[in-house]
């Protein structure tokens, strides 16, 4: 079963791996045609009824595959209304292979005939709000028709992930809805009122995995293999940035607060966690730290604000302060720089046990996690030792170390990425892999910026996916940086590289 968000964000990751969409259309198109043949002989008449989207593109393909059928493309909508270059070069074929097609652009000049299938590729995962004229009045128009309709990806009108009508407010499922299929509104004079209407298929050929919006419905649904390897969902890549795009309208704060909490008897640490943090698109950055490190951290960059506490190791003494800090933000990244004495895990234990918000935990304060039951929603960074130190297990196979991995966070219930060559990032529930990185990284301060870069990522989104975000980002930035410099890769190169190794986001 998958989500649309996902299934967009495992197509970019096929895109990535050398699988461009167009590619995966032409699977999509041939799989459409092999449906039409399990319920027409060859020679039956096929309409296809095709939105402006790849929904539609998927249907110009199809139509190149059912050469043995007398197949009639129609497009709702102008050609340079097309709204892909992929679905647009679909369609140019068709007219240059001279098989028939005509364009409707008022619903009133659109007549189905009397076909034997008619293929709905109007709308799939793209579709928004109820659907639209000419849409509408097609939808109309195939379900008071009597050919057998296969619908392209999901039945025009329904939303993949829920099975409601598209546009429909929560909890209107198809179940529980009157009429949905236009039939008893689609009188001589057109009035529809406002209600929704979607297609009714007999069949769905749905593309890569089930969704859930088709669980319910009366209508036989085939999931199609379309080439999408296992490794588009199994490791990280740019789709895993899908969604943490900005609002062109936000505020300063609406797209991430971080507070760093770390520091004394270190001030490397801190500086570039926090700077990760920065330069992964945090908008306000944080450290608090004991004060006897506040000026060195400060020193480092001007783009921090830095809290300083008294003494020269965070306590216990210090929680009131730090909760106060850590209540305004989005996330707090805990751990770098902190050291290991007896007060400052005191401090880390009883900060963590009362804390309810969203935290990264690295380095030293991780091996007070195990202990502490928590409302909070962590994400522990540790590497294998560090795991090991922890209580979970690892193994050298990374499925099998996924396997391992995935069954302690489930213990634990918080998510876990364990560095590695191959990351692995699970919330007990889901799992992925991370290959970016190279061994250039097991340079001093990495783990540091990978800490801040997650922080800043999971102040915008949510725990799992800063934090496979988080891994991709990081790597890809180590990456670019090991391509001009070698081994010679430093932390603070890696934090440079961040913006760019996000340009997908
Ligand atoms: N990996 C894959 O899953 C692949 C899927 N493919 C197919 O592509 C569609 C999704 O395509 P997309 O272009 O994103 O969207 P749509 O075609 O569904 O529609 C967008 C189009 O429709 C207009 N529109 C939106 N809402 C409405 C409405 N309520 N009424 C009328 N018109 C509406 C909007 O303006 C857009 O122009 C997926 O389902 C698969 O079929 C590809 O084959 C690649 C692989
Ligand atoms: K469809």
């Amino acid at each position: 079963m998958i989500t649309t968000d996902r299934m967009a964000a495992v197509d970019a990751n096929a895109a990535a791996l050398g699988i461009p969409r167009k590619q995966l259309m032409e699977s999509s198109g041939n799989a459409v045609a092999r449906a039409v043949r399990t319920v027409a002989e060859p020679g039956a008449t096929v309409a296809l009824c095709c939105g402006r989207g790849n929904n539609g593109g998927d249907a110009f393909v199809a139509a190149r595959f059912l050469s043995a059928y007398d197949v009639g493309v129609t497009l709702l909508g102008r050609p340079e209304s097309i709204r892909t270059d992929i679905a647009r070069e679909n369609w140019d074929a068709l007219a240059e292979a001279e098989l028939p097609t005509k364009t409707v652009t008022d619903s009133a000049d659109l007549s189905l005939g009397d076909p034997d299938v008619v293929v709905d590729a109007m709308l799939g995962s793209g579709a928004t709000g109820r659907l639209r004229e000419p849409e509408r009045s097609a939808a109309r128009a195939i379900n008071a028709n009597d050919a057998t309709v296969v619908s392209v990806d999901v039945p025009s009108g329904i939303d993949a992930d829920t099975g409601d009508p598209t546009g429909a407010p929560d909890g209107n499922s198809i179940g529980g809805a009157d009429d949905l299929t236009g039939a008893a509104t689609a009188d001589s004079t057109g009035a529809s009122g406002d209600a929704p209407i979607l297609v009714e298929a007999d069949g769905v050929v749905t593309f890569h995995d089930a969704k859930p919006g088709l669980d319910a419905l009366d209508a036989t649904v085939t999931v199609a293999d379309i080439g999408i390897p296992r490794a588009a969902e199994r490791f990280t890549g740019p789709g895993d940035l899908l969604g943490i795009s900005r609002d062109p309208n936000s505020h300063k704060g609406d797209n991430g607060e971080v507070l760093v909490v770390g520091g004394g008897p270190y001030t490397g640490a801190p500086s570039l966690t926090a700077r990760a943090a920065l330069r992964a698109g945090a908008d306000l950055v944080s450290v608090a730290c004991p004060e006897t490190v506040a000026r060195e951290i400060q020193g480092f960059s001007a783009d921090l604000i830095v809290r300083d506490l008294p003494g020269d190791r965070l306590g216990p003494n210090h929680l009131d302060r730090v909760r106060d800090l850590a209540a305004g933000t989005d996330a707090v990244v805990l751990g770098p720089g902190l050291g290991d004495s007896d007060g400052t895990a005191d401090f880390v234990r009883a900060f963590l046990a009362a804390y309810d918000g969203r935290a990264v935990v690295d380095a030293d304060a991780l091996r007070v996690v195990p202990e502490i039951d928590t409302d909070a929603d962590l994400i522990c960074t540790p590497h294998q030792g560090e795991l090991v130190a922890m209580g979970g297990e690892t193994a050298d196979d990374p499925d099998e170390r996924g396997e391992l991995v995935r069954s302690f966070a489930g213990e634990l219930g918080h998510t876990l990425l364990v560095k590695g060559a191959y990351d692995v990032v699970t919330d007990g529930d889901d799992l992925r892999l991370n290959r970016t990185g190279n061994p250039g990284m097991t340079v001093g301060g990495t783990g540091d910026v990978l800490a801040g870069a997650v922080g800043a990522l999971a102040a915008q989104t949510d725990a799992f996916r800063g934090a496979v975000a988080g891994a991709y980002v990081t790597g890809t930035a180590g990456d670019l940086v090991a391509d001009e410099r070698g081994y010679g890769l430093v932390a603070t190169d890696v934090i440079d590289r961040l913006p760019e190794a996000m340009r997908d986001a």
